[in-house]
């Protein structure tokens, strides 16, 4: 028996699951889950499932990282009666990471020092993301020294994208020296989508065409043709497409520039090996739902009369509704499924209800029982009978998908 731990660090939570396996030709049975979500709409919320124990949204206020998070996590893991497991650290013999970018690794790699300083050079790509991911990589060097740790990047799943999609029209020079290019990211997620859409719809993967969307703290959409992404709307960083929690989404360029006369300065609390300028941090960390509402609770944010949140939604709606168009054309009106997922994407009935109708022109069309009864399971159908194209709600797995590949792969 084989034990993984699945860490997936995103912006505003860390989710740890754990799972066991007994051969690389059966999927990993999950022994426990636990997630630390709200960490930027504090106090944090503790959420732990294993046998008979069930701990939901306990207030943690003194976790305030991801770091901290996946300390408090681990901890709580390893103390749990439920988890025998993992009593013994020594017992974990494999920790699969989730890295947001992973510049041109096309898979995933065995983390060793090289991999990890080369990671560290990506820091700046994914400002929210690979710095605390590599912080908790460092712990379970520490903790778990038993454990071989294994980063999955967002961004693999996109290395099928063309080139007219991967390139920006730049100095070409620039772009190959710098890596200045569209990676992509959430492709762990859009991963998991594809195999479990396919299976529900009983097709091929690759005979599978979707527009998916991933909708987080971070958001994007993603165009998947015969199983492939040929397109995702996140750019060289998750800035670029969809706005988030905090984050702009795309603006023109030239905005910052308006906006502050400080753009390239260094912003508070960068430092030398770890350079973010103030237009970095403004867009990335101080845009979005915060910046409109003052909240990053889309919860809140999609039931409230507020002014400044009908406007949050009205935006968020109007972005994905024109890249569902756009991608629509892409796959030419082909496609099996409009599939809706990640925090928002799965619980925001309203939220998918307007997308949806601003989409009816390209044949999509929901069930409005089905769509306010959606409940966890993997997949959902949520069209209207007469609609031409399937709309679908996928509750997402990033810690699975990694699990499944760890096990599937050589490295047990
Ligand atoms: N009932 C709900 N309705 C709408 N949005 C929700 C609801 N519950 C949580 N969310 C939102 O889901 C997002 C978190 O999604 P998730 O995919 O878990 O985030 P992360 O990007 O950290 O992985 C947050 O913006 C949160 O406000
Ligand atoms: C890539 C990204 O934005 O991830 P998350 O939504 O988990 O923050
Ligand atoms: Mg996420």
């Amino acid at each position: 028996m084989t034990i993984i731990l699945s860490v997936n660090a995103g912006s505003s939570s860390v989710k740890v699951s754990v799972y066991e396996t007994s051969s690389p030709a059966s999927p990993p049975t999950q022994l426990a889950e636990a997630s630390i979500s709200g960490l930027t709409a504090p106090p944090a919320a503790f959420t732990y499932a294993a046998g008979s124990t069930n701990t939901k949204n306990e207030q943690v206020p003194h976790v305030d990282s991801q770091e901290s998070a996946f300390d408090h996590i681990l901890d709580r893991l390893q103390s749990s009666e439920s988890l025998p497991q993992v009593s013994d650290k020594q017992k974990i013999t494999h920790v699969c990471h989730r890295v947001v970018h992973g510049g041109d690794y096309p898979e995933a790699h065995v983390i060793d020092d090289t991999t990890f300083h080369h990671l560290q050079d990506l820091t700046e790509l994914a400002p929210l993301h690979n710095a605390s991911a590599l912080a908790i990589v460092k712990a379970c060097v520490k903790l778990l020294p038993k454990a071989k740790n294994i980063a999955y990047f967002d961004s693999s799943f996109h290395a099928s994208m063309p080139d007219a999609v991967k390139t920006y029209p730049i100095d070409p020079q620039v772009a190959k020296t710098n890596k200045l290019r569209k990676y992509g990211f959430h492709g762990i997620s859009y991963s998991f989508i594809t195999r479990s859409v396919a299976d529900f719809l009983g097709k091929n993967i690759d005979a599978t065409n979707l527009i998916a969307l991933h909708l987080g703290s971070g958001a994007s959409a993603c165009a998947v043709k015969g199983g492939k992404s040929v397109d995702n709307s996140m750019g060289l960083t998750p800035l670029a497409g969809l706005p988030g929690a905090t984050r702009s989404g795309d603006v023109d360029p030239s905005l910052i520039f308006h906006f502050t006369h400080d753009a390239g300065k260094p912003a508070p609390g960068s430092s030398q090996k770890m350079h973010i300028s103030q237009a970095e941090q403004i867009l990335n960390k101080e845009s979005g739902w915060k910046a409109l509402t003052g909240t990053t609770d889309f919860g809140h944010i999609s039931s409230s009369s507020d002014p400044q949140c009908r406007l949050a939604f009205d935006i968020f709606t109007d972005r994905i509704a024109s890249h569902i168009g756009s991608y629509f054309v892409k796959l030419d009106g082909k496609i099996d499924a409009l599939v809706f997922a990640g925090g928002i994407g799965e619980k925001a009935d309203a939220l998918r209800s307007r997308v949806v109708e601003k989409c009816r022109c390209l044949g999509f069309d929901l069930d409005q029982q089905k769509n306010e009864g959606v409940v966890e399971n993997t997949v959902q159908d949520i069209g209207s009978q007469g609609a031409r194209h399937r709309t679908l709600v996928c509750q997402t797995d990033e810690q699975f998908e990694m699990a499944r590949q760890c096990a599937a792969s050589q490295t047990l």
